[in-house]
């Protein structure tokens, strides 16, 4: 994986992880926003986007999203929202993502889509955070199935998600099964 010193992002790159990082704050939960937009790059059009939420018509009031283990067996990820709404289209496209790592679970979904590339928040090394702890997960099976992986570089992530250390959950002493 390259977590550091990848190709420079292009100025569609940053202007899709804007994006991204745009959308992402539709996410009503108070914990951990996440943006996703799905691009055809050959034409340069956007085929989906997603942020995380219950799914449509399941209420997300206040003590569901509070209550982390419920929040998370309902919790719909940004990617997963973004692929599931592109369908076939997604095939050959580029997953962009702002917020936290992808998670294992969203990678195996974004290699079965046909996604051949995937631009994120990188997963950091030496933390405790579940997400982070997924994220490396998915840089392997990634590089296993061919795909290309991008990390948005720090100083981009900090661009876009003003006052937030790379966006991923530093301290979750709590790892939870959900993905
Ligand atoms: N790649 C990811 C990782 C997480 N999430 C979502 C799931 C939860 O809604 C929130 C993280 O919540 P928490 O920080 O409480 O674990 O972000 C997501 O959409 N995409």
């Amino acid at each position: 994986m390259n977590e550091e010193g990848g190709a420079p992002l292009s100025r569609w790159d940053r202007r899709y992880l804007g994006l991204a990082a745009h959308i992402r704050e539709w996410s009503k939960d108070p914990r951990g926003r996440v943006g996703a937009v799905i691009v055809a790059p050959e034409l340069n059009r956007i085929v989906a986007t997603g942020f995380n939420g219950f799914p449509t018509r399941i209420e997300d009031d206040m003590d569901r999203l509070s209550d982390k283990p419920t929040k998370l067996d309902m919790m719909v990820h940004a990617e997963q929202s973004a692929l599931l709404f592109a369908g076939r289209e997604a095939r050959g496209c580029t997953l962009y993502v702002v917020g936290k790592p992808v998670c294992n679970h969203c990678a195996v979904l974004s290699i079965q889509s046909g996604i051949r590339r995937v631009v994120a928040t990188p997963p950091r090394i030496g933390t405790r955070s579940e997400w982070d702890r997924r994220g490396h997960i998915s840089a392997r099976l990634f590089a296993e199935a061919g795909l290309r992986f991008d990390a948005v570089p720090d100083d981009v992530l900090r661009d876009l998600l003003p006052g937030e250390a790379g966006g991923a959950s530093t301290l979750d002493p709590t790892p939870t099964p959900a993905g």
